[in-house]
C-alpha cells in the first residue's frame, strides 16, 4: 500500500536546545490505523504537531499525499484533520455552527449536507442545535472529531483521544475510530493506553525519548504475545545453567535460585515435559513452577527501559 504520510529523519530541537525528536522515520499507509504508544514526554505531540505544520522541524522532511509540509504547507494542511488533546470549543456556539465554521476556515464552500452527515456518523445529529456548554465531556470530544473532519481530510490525527475518559466512553470512541476507518480515513492516534493500541490499531509504533523504537503489525505483536514463560524455582542456587540443559536457552536469575524457560504457545510442542525430566536428570530439585504470558505491556516496558 502507498504511504500517505512519509516522515524522514525528522528532528525538532526546542529553543533552549532540548531535542524532542531525534531523527524519526515513519511511513503511514493509506487507510490504516496507526497507534503511537509512548510514555509522557516521549515526543508524540511534537511529532503530530510537526506533521500538521504547527511546529517547525529543525531537520528532516515530511510529505503528506506527496506534498512537502514546509514548501506546500496549504496542500498538506488541507489533507489533515487534527483532534487536539485539549477541549477548546466556544461554549455559547451551537454544535452545527462550530463544525461548519471550521470547514470555512479551510476555505471550503459551505456544505450543510456533509456537516449533517458527519454529525450523524458521530451520533451528534440530535445535538446539532445544542450549545456546546450543554454537552457532556464525551460529546464535546465527538465535536472535536467532527471539527477535524469538517474540511474532508484524508488523514486524521487524534492526540490522546481517550485520556481521562471513562471505560464506556473509551469503547465508544474506539467504535467511532473503526467507523471512520471504514469510511476510508487514515488514522494516527497517540495513546498511553496499551489496551487501546491493542483494541483498535492495525500497526503500533513505540516512541520514547524522541525516537521510534519499533513499528509493527499488531498481529505480529500478537504472535510475540503468544510467548509464555515458565519460571522454575530451585531448592538450591545454581552458579550456572547445567551443560545438559544448554539446548533450552534458560535464563538464570541473578541469585541462581530460579531458571526461566520461554516457549511459544502457538507451537505444537512446548518442550516443558522433556525440560522437567532433563532438570531432574541434571540433579536439580524444583520447589515451585509459575507461568507468565508476555503481553504488549511487557514488550513496551522492556523497549522503553532499554532506551531510558
Ligand atoms: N514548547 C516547548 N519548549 C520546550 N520543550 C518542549 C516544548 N514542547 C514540548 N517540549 C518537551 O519535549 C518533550 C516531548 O514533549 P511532547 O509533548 O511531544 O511529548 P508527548 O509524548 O506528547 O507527551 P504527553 O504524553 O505527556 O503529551 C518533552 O520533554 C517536553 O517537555
Amino acid at each position: 500500500m502507498p504511504s500517505i504520510v512519509s516522515v524522514e529523519n525528522l528532528r525538532k530541537a526546542y529553543p533552549g536546545g532540548f531535542e524532542a525528536l531525534k531523527g524519526v522515520n515513519l511511513e503511514i499507509e493509506e487507510g490504516e490505523i496507526l497507534a503511537l504508544l509512548g510514555p509522557n514526554g516521549a515526543g508524540k505531540t511534537t511529532l503530530i504537531s510537526t506533521v500538521c505544520g504547527i511546529t517547525v522541524p529543525t531537520g528532516g522532511s515530511i510529505t503528506v499525499g506527496g506534498f512537502d509540509t514546509l514548501t506546500d504547507y496549504r496542500a498538506t494542511r488541507d489533507l489533515i484533520g487534527l483532534v487536539p488533546q485539549e477541549i477548546n470549543l466556544e461554549p455559547f456556539e451551537t454544535v452545527f455552527n462550530t463544525v461548519s465554521f471550521s470547514r470555512g476556515l479551510f476555505g471550503k464552500p459551505r456544505n450543510d449536507d456533509y456537516i449533517n452527515r458527519i454529525l450523524d456518523q458521530l451520533s451528534l445529529g440530535d445535538k446539532k442545535n445544542s450549545k456546546i456548554m450543554a454537552l457532556s465531556g464525551g460529546m464535546k470530544r465527538r465535536v472535536l472529531i467532527a471539527k477535524a473532519l469538517s474540511h474532508e481530510p484524508r488523514v486524521l490525527f487524534l492526540d490522546e483521544p481517550t485520556a481521562g475518559v471513562d471505560v464506556e466512553l473509551r469503547k465508544d470512541m474506539w467504535d467511532v475510530v473503526a467507523e471512520l476507518k471504514a469510511a476510508g480515513v487514515t488514522i494516527i492516534l497517540t495513546t498511553h493506553y496499551i489496551e487501546e493500541a491493542e483494541a483498535i490499531a492495525d500497526r503500533v509504533g513505540v516512541i520514547n525519548g524522541g525516537q521510534i523504537l519499533l513499528v509493527q503489525d499488531k498481529s505480529e505483536m500478537m504472535a510475540q504475545m503468544g510467548q509464555k514463560q515458565l519460571q522454575i524455582s530451585l531448592s538450591e542456587a545454581v552458579a550456572e545453567v547445567p551443560a545438559a540443559l544448554a539446548g533450552y536457552e534458560l535464563d538464570r536469575a541473578d541469585d541462581g535460585l530460579s531458571l526461566t524457560y520461554t516457549y511459544d504457545t502457538n507451537g505444537e510442542r512446548t518442550g516443558i515435559t522433556t525440560l522437567l525430566n532433563d532438570l531432574a536428570a541434571a540433579g536439580l530439585t524444583m520447589t515451585d513452577l509459575q507461568t507468565k504470558q508476555s503481553s504488549l505491556e511487557d514488550i513496551f516496558v522492556g523497549l522503553v527501559k532499554e532506551t531510558a
